[in-house]
């Protein structure tokens, strides 16, 4: 989607939300984020992806101003990160520090509204996160998942433009991250900037609008969850077999990136469907229920990493 089409065309949300120039940050001899350059536009939906340590959460830090890149320029709406939570132009849900613990979630979401310049009302910030049933009880006694709706709640406690969310959903039962997703959308389609790192692809697939694929501290791919996809080349071929299955027979295919035998079914991935499945019936085979798909986001991000992986060792 052009990201432009998502803005409500008031003139503060036409600027450039994020943009990072060359970027780096490294940690003694480890590059967590290296040379990364990206911009972020208003209304956008992004997905930040990437294996453990790809730099993800360092990314946002240097984007929320709690660290400082080695070399580079961090811009949020024009202006340093520090200037724009500052100006309330910034929520965030990040996955480290504690709460307040001798709080009520109320008196927290009431302390979070007050410290924002642009505060929205605390019952709608409680029933927003859906925490109104829980307003009164300690923020030490919550579970996980409670507790991520108030970070969540905090992250939403007055008018920002720019949402950053760092693995949001981690710990939420279903029903509480479709109430959760459902509620980022409504802030994007009022022209938010939403930027979330995770690990469930799915949620990327279906939530972002654009993804970015981190690796090693930098920009492995960045597109729809469509053009990632298209990206990693791989398609899904899988069939049922008759009798006893050649497994060996079946590695040794062309183009064949990937193969599992289950049964009598058998699915594998390849970089050129057609002369794999050519081959195959090449080995005298009569593959049933013949299926040729494109490779889910999933396996578009095992491919890619696995790729560049090969490529640096
Ligand atoms: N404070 C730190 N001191 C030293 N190394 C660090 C520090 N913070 C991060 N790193 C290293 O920098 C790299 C990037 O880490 P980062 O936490 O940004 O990755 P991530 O993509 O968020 O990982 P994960 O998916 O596991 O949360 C990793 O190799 C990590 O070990």
């Amino acid at each position: 989607m052009d990201a432009m089409t998502k803005t409500t065309g008031a003139p503060a949300r036409q600027e450039v939300a994020v943009a990072f120039d060359r970027v780096s940050k490294t940690y003694g001899n480890v590059h967590a984020v290296d040379r990364l350059s990206l911009t972020l536009h208003p209304g956008e939906t992004v997905a930040l992806l990437g294996p453990n340590g790809a730099g993800k959460s360092t990314t946002l830090d240097l984007l929320l101003g709690l660290r400082q890149p080695d070399s580079g320029t961090v811009q949020v709406f024009g202006t340093g990160p520090r200037e724009a939570i500052v100006a309330g132009r910034v929520g965030a849900m990040l996955q480290s520090g504690g709460l307040m613990d001798e709080v009520t979630v109320a008196e927290l979401v009431t302390l979070a509204c007050a410290l924002h310049p642009r505060p929205h009302p605390v019952s709608d910030v409680l029933a927003r996160a859906g925490v109104t049933p829980i307003a009164d009880r300690k923020v030490n006694k919550l579970s996980g998942g409670q507790e991520q709706r108030v970070r969540f709640a905090l992250a939403t406690a007055g008018d920002s433009d720019l949402i950053v969310l760092d693995e949001p959903t981690t710990g939420m039962d279903v029903t509480a991250r479709q109430a959760f997703w459902a509620t980022m959308r409504d802030q994007a389609d009022q022209g938010r900037t939403v930027l979330f790192a995770t690990h469930y692809l799915e949620e990327a697939d279906a939530i972002a609008d654009r993804v970015l694929v981190l690796h090693r501290g930098r920009l492995l791919a960045d597109g729809t969850a469509a053009e990632i996809k298209a990206k990693a080349g791989a398609r899904r071929v899988s069939f049922d077999l008759e009798g006893a299955i050649d497994e060996p027979a079946l590695r040794a295919l062309p183009f064949l990136t990937a193969l599992t035998v289950s049964g009598q079914t058998v699915r594998m991935q390849s970089t050129d469907a057609d002369a794999t499945v050519h081959a195959l019936y090449g080995l005298g085979l009569y593959p049933r229920n013949l299926e040729v798909a494109g490779l889910g986001l999933e396996q578009a991000f095992v491919a890619l990493t696995a790729a560049e992986e090969a490529k640096q060792s």
